[in-house]
């Protein structure tokens, strides 16, 4: 029998390149969240593939981004030290679309990692394009190992949506992986859901649309958060306490919106990512305060877990 293989893999891509869609794809919506973690990593678990012979773990990561504010540093930096602790990095380039600065960029800030993970390009939406794009495409992405000075392990294309390849991506990405045992045994993976990955599904929702007025001034507190005590077993409710987190007053204004329209569209929006994501119904009380120019200041930064 072959040796059980564990370890980590990431998925990186401009955005849009389908990570997301593709993470789903191979580890399902209803993620398992771990209630203990290895010691080896300190980051968001995305999913976990369970097979006889492997455990694949997903994690996720923000994007990089040019760093404007202490803040912006710090992500960059998590990006980093995450992608060095992972096996595999599978670097999400999309058939449909030229390979561009975007790309290159990244995949060199990759190459510049003292400790280089195994990387595999893949080329997602398959389904979008006809053969000779794809040929072409494939050529590309193999001769960025000559401009960038990396070595791809695998070049494969997918389709996450059409459901092509992707058995054939997860065992490429398995045989990458070290011989080692379980890294989450089952009896250790719970349905507890990770205050950290309700945050960012927050952040998240509250940025839609707002983006360009207030980039990276907002943070996510969760104050608190349980599933209700004493509901039946298969009606489960997940009670979210959180604050959403400005630098200014005047952006106060612009997070609650008119009358409490936006807060409220942000608040639904969320809920509805959280209980996509986690399978359980959720009640979110969410609330606005004011942290005066928390980006630059170390205090607050470590406060909110940066
Ligand atoms: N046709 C097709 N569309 C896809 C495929 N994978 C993703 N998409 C679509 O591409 C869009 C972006 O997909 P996401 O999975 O959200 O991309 P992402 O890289 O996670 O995006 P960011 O979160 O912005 O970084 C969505 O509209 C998807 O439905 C695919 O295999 N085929």
């Amino acid at each position: 029998m072959a040796e059980f293989r564990s370890g980590f893999a990431c998925f990186v891509g401009r955005p849009n390149a389908g990570k997301s869609t593709l993470t789903n794809a191979l580890v399902g919506t209803k993620i398992a969240i771990a209630s203990s973690k290895p010691q080896t990593t300190r980051h968001v678990v995305r999913g976990i593939v369970n097979r006889e012979d492997a455990q694949l773990v997903v994690i996720d990561t923000p994007g990089l981004h040019k760093p404007r504010t202490l803040l912006g540093e710090r992500l960059n930096d998590l990006v980093r030290d995450t992608w060095s602790e992972v096996d595999v990095i599978g670097v999400c380039l999309p058939a449909d679309q030229r390979i561009g600065p975007g790309d290159t960029f990244l995949v060199s800030e990759i190459a510049k990692l003292p400790e280089r993970p195994r990387l595999v390009a893949i080329a997602t939406k398959s389904d979008l394009v006809g053969g000779d794009r794809m040929a072409e495409h494939l050529l590309r992405i193999q001769a960025l190992e000559a401009e960038l000075g990396i070595e791809w392990a695998e070049i494969v294309p997918v389709s996450a949506v059409a459901g092509q390849q992707l058995a054939l991506l997860t065992d490429l990405l398995v045989g990458l992986l070290p011989p080692g045992p379980q890294l989450y045994p089952d009896g250790e993976i719970s349905d507890e859901p990770e205050e950290q990955l309700v945050a960012e599904l927050i952040r998240e929702a509250a940025l839609e649309g707002v983006r360009d007025e207030l980039p990276h001034s907002i943070a996510v507190e969760i104050d608190e958060m349980g599933l209700r005590p004493d509901r039946p077993e298969d009606k489960p409710l997940l009670d979210v306490y959180a604050s959403m987190i400005v630098e200014r007053e005047s952006q106060k204004g612009i997070v609650i919106g008119r009358r409490g329209s936006r807060l409220k569209e942000v608040g639904q929006s969320a809920r509805h990512q959280i209980q996509a994501i986690l399978g359980t119904p959720v009640y979110l009380d969410l609330k606005v305060k004011v942290l005066k120019d928390w980006q630059r200041d170390a205090k607050h930064l470590n406060r909110l877990g940066f």
